[in-house]
């Protein structure tokens, strides 16, 4: 997990007003009012990209967006970008329009793809691209801070895919930005370069930047994000800290036979269960924390026989992204999908 820098201690006057002195609160660094994107598409009906979508990320966090295909990950970060104009509700980045927060500099991105001039070296790139800005930092500087410094002299045509997408994230590093957004950035990145990227923006977070990717790896968002805004047809289904989001993908289901004597919880008050059924001879709980639910079932009640099922990861991931839009509550409490397959191996406790 990174740890970042904490924030700037604000002067006491600011604490004492939750004001800076002539600057205000402290904006989000991106919020989403009440997001709405419809595309119009000739021949076809209208595809609601983005619904109703409410979302604040503040300053020094690192957030991945993740999503089956087509889940609007793309679109809500293009809004962000001031590519896309939304159809209906708010976008502020550090309070502004996007494309005000683009000009002062405050936000840049790294695309999956982007064209790079095969023919220009590494450095003739970032020149070139710095020469477009008013200020910037030192060619020098981002070339390091990219991990390329060495690549300078190399043409970009002689880059593997991840060394171009270095070059990206240096060209978006030029205006010093404290919102960088991510789209898939390690997608053509084979298992090592993809490690040595998220390395290198590992200090870029520690730096104290924003940083919001999107990502299908479950994997890189545990890794590298301290929190998980999980969407699927255009809604967030889950939002929350890695451990908490990863808790209710992972959800276990804990059996045990057990009748609830006079003076025991009840199967509903046990630590982290989010749902419960019963079968003739056992009751069948959904857990997200399968650990502490059989602590107590084994120390605090007359249940015996009591045996966790774990689903894997992926399986879960598509239950929790698969729900219904119109089921799934917009908030970091989706439930998780609470039937039992008899696939799953069990381990008795
Ligand atoms: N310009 C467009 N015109 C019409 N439909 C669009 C347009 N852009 C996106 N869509 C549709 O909006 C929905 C969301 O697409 P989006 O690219 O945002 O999803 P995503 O989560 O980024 O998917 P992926 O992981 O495949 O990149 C999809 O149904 C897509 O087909």
């Amino acid at each position: 997990m990174v740890k970042h820098s904490p924030a700037p201690t604000p002067p006491a006057e600011a604490v004492a007003t939750g004001r800076s002195p002539g600057v205000g609160p402290r904006p989000p660094a991106l919020e989403f009012r009440d997001l709405g994107q419809t595309f119009t598409v000739r021949g076809s009906g209208p595809v609601q990209a983005i619904r109703g979508l409410d979302l604040r990320i503040d300053p020094g966090e690192v957030v991945a967006l993740l999503g089956p295909n087509g889940a609007g990950k793309t679109t809500a970060l293009d809004i962000a970008l001031g590519l896309t104009e939304p159809t209906e509700g708010q976008v502020r980045v550090f309070g502004e329009a996007p494309r005000e927060a683009i000009e002062a500099g405050r936000i840049a991105a790294v695309l999956q793809t982007g064209g790079l001039l095969a023919d220009l070296t590494v450095e003739e790139t970032v020149r070139a691209i710095a020469a477009l800005y008013r200020r910037t930092l030192s060619v020098g500087e981002v070339l390091e801070r990219a991990g390329i410094a060495e690549l300078g002299g190399r043409r970009v045509a002689r880059c593997s895919g991840g060394e171009q997408q270095r070059l990206r994230f240096a060209l978006a590093l030029l205006s010093d930005p404290d919102l960088l957004i991510l789209d898939e950035p390690t997608a053509a990145m084979d298992v090592g370069t993809r490690r040595e990227f998220w390395a290198t923006m590992h200090s870029e977070a520690a730096s104290g930047s924003t940083i919001i990717f999107a990502t299908h790896h479950l994997e890189e968002a545990e890794a590298f994000a301290d929190r998980i805004v999980l969407m699927a047809r255009g809604r967030i289904v889950a939002d929350g800290p890695v451990d908490r989001v990863r808790a209710m993908a992972t959800g276990s289901r804990v059996t045990a036979v057990w009748n609830p004597a006079a003076g025991e919880p009840s199967p509903e008050e046990l630590p982290g269960v989010t749902a419960v059924d019963r079968t003739a001879a056992r009751v069948i709980l959904t857990s997200s924390d399968s650990d502490a639910t059989a602590r107590v079932l084994l120390t605090e009640t007359s249940a015996r026989e009591v045996t966790i099922s774990a689903r894997s990861l992926d399986d879960a991931f598509v239950t929790l992204t698969a729900d219904d839009p119109a089921d799934a509550a917009p908030t970091d409490t989706a439930p998780v999908d609470p039937a039992p397959t008899d696939t799953d191996p069990e381990a008795t406790r």
